[in-house]
């Protein structure tokens, strides 16, 4: 009887010491590892300050790479949530792990839900293995060399209408315009991407309302319910299906899936062929392509639409990133800038103002000198991420001879890429933009693993040549006909977005556009 009335009592004692014991979850598991770590929050673990975005990914990374408690450790231990996660720095042990054993460490962590969200799922950001290579192979071919030389012609059509939207700002001194290259450059890789993925003309250069433009900002748009959604696929993934969560906003969802599919049965009605990424899907989809082991997934419906929604959420915001960076830097370092321009010239001097495919790839050097700077100074993402995927009974993954500590079977692992780009280790007084870094005869210092802008291992990014080309195309026709100085607004020092998972400034970049053709206009 007296039992019974301290049962509730009991009960409740019980419950909150289960609430202890997993919000512990994480803390206890590093304390008994044989590895350095860096104790984490109960509950939220080590992203407090992310979490309720007071700090943005980017520095916090940093900030847990330079820990005194961590320091000199090649790995040591953080805590996702309630989740032990490790940090692996040494890139002899990143080496190992990302391109060596690859196929251990070939997922990534975050996910969404297969059933509630196919086009988030279904596609080459999310998918887990054995579909993820499958889908690789059917996908590369849309971007080999070949085709990202087909498409080069439209890019530089784009690539003129930008100059073009920028001869019509006002001018606000005598042949001087002041632009914001972060605007600037997201519509331009907007435009390409429609254009040359495609075939369809976004106009975001041109109309200040383009729909793609307007869905494709609000892919990235991160308001609290947004922020929280995109945090969940990463922080919790076990729940996103019980959240009803879904990667692309809705509104954006049904938008591409209406211009895809539209397009599709377009082509197919006309028998037309432009030989891009919309006619590999079409001939994906004709030839019964299909997916999965055991659940064969036809490539086909909403399952074609995942594959060009990732390709353009995956395309324009990486590379408008790079490319506004790079125009920022530029505005920054004259010396830098006039020693580009003079590439240019020497190329204009030889070819005219249509510098062909292979003269932008091979003969200018210096142009990709600062777009590798930039990608190591800016790299759009915190870090790279995987899971630990071992063959069915094997428990763990160990890392002898480099560590005693045994990699348990799904545990996440996080490369902390930014950091390590900032490490004066591997890049010697490494906040200065120094182009040199990637000279020819300096190469050979980048220790290998040490700058992994694209990602590394075979999960490595799929559009690094076409992002890169952009950039350069970019680069060129803009600075063919301006010379870009500092304006009063162009900000001294950058800091970083909290609510985005993508490197971005708060600041504008802005510069005045100062006309001074290279060319014989
Ligand atoms: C300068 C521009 C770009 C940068 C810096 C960039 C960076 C990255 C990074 C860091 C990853 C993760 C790699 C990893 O986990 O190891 C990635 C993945 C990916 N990127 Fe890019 N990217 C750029 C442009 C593009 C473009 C233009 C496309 C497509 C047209 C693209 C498509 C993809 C895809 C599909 C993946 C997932 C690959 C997979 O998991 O198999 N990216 N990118």
């Amino acid at each position: 009887m007296i039992f019974a009335s301290y049962l509730p009592l009991v009960a409740i004692c019980l419950v909150l010491y289960l609430l202890w014991f997993v919000a512990h979850t994480g803390t206890r598991y590093w304390k008994y590892a044989q590895l350095p770590y860096i104790k984490g929050r109960p509950v939220v673990g080590n992203f407090l300050e992310a979490i309720l975005m007071r700090k943005s990914m980017f520095d916090l990374m940093e900030e847990l790479y330079a820990d005194v408690r961590v320091k000199g450790s090649s790995l040591f231990g953080i805590c996702r949530m309630f989740t032990p996660t490790v940090i692996v720095r040494d890139p002899e042990l990143i080496k190992q792990m990302l391109i060596k054993d690859a196929p251990f460490f070939i997922n990534r962590t975050m996910c969404t839900d297969p059933h509630g969200d196919p086009i988030g799922y279904y596609n080459l950001l999310m998918i887990r293995n054995p579909a993820w290579k499958q889908l690789r192979s059917y996908l590369t071919p849309s971007l080999s060399i070949s085709k990202i030389k087909q498409m080069y012609q439209l890019v530089e059509q784009v690539g003129d209408d930008m100059v073009a939207s920028l001869d019509v700002l006002p001018k606000v001194r005598p042949n001087a315009r002041e632009t914001e290259f972060k605007e600037l450059c997201a519509r331009f890789t907007t435009d390409v991407i429609a254009s040359t993925f495609f075939g369809m003309q976004a106009n975001s250069l041109k109309d200040e309302a383009s729909e793609f433009r307007y869905y494709g900002r609000k892919i990235f748009e991160y308001g609290p319910a947004r922020g929280m959604t995109m945090a969940s696929f990463f922080f919790m993934p076990e729940l996103v299906p019980y959240l009803r969560l879904k990667l692309f906003p809705r509104d954006t969802e049904a938008f591409l899936k209406t211009v895809i599919q539209q397009e599709i049965a377009r082509r197919e009605q006309n028998n037309e062929n432009r030989g891009d990424f919309i006619d590999s899907m079409i001939a994906l989809k004709n030839n019964n392509a299909t997916i999965g082991v055991t659940e064969k997934i036809p490539l086909q419906g909403d399952i074609l639409v995942a594959q060009a929604a990732t390709f353009y959420m995956a395309s324009f915001e990486t590379t408008s990133s790079v490319l506004s960076f790079a125009l920022y830097e530029l505005t920054k370092n004259p010396d830098v800038q006039a020693r580009l321009r003079e590439e240019i010239r020497s190329m204009i001097d030889k070819y005219g103002k249509i510098i062909p495919y292979e003269a932008l790839t091979n003969e200018m050097p210096y142009l990709g000198m600062v777009i590798s700077e930039t990608a190591r100074l800016y790299p759009v993402l915190p870090f790279l991420e995987r899971q630990c995927t071992l063959p069915e009974g094997v428990t763990g993954y160990k890392l002898e001879p480099f560590h005693d500590f045994v990699i348990p079977n799904g545990m996440p692992v996080l490369i902390p890429i930014y950091a390590i780009h900032r490490d004066p280790q591997f890049f010697p007084n490494p906040h200065k933009f120094d182009p040199e870094r990637f000279a020819k005869e300096n190469l050979d210092q980048i220790q290998p693993c040490t700058y992994m802008p694209f990602g590394v291992g075979p999960r490595t990014c799929l559009g690094s040549h076409f992002g890169t080309l952009q950039i350069k195309v970019a680069l060129v026709k803009l600075l063919s006909k301006y010379r870009i100085d500092r304006s009063s607004s162009t900000p001294d020092v950058l800091t970083y977005r909290k609510n985005a998972f993508t490197l971005h400034s708060n600041e504008g970049l802005y510069a005045d556009l100062i006309e001074d053709s290279l060319g014989n206009e």
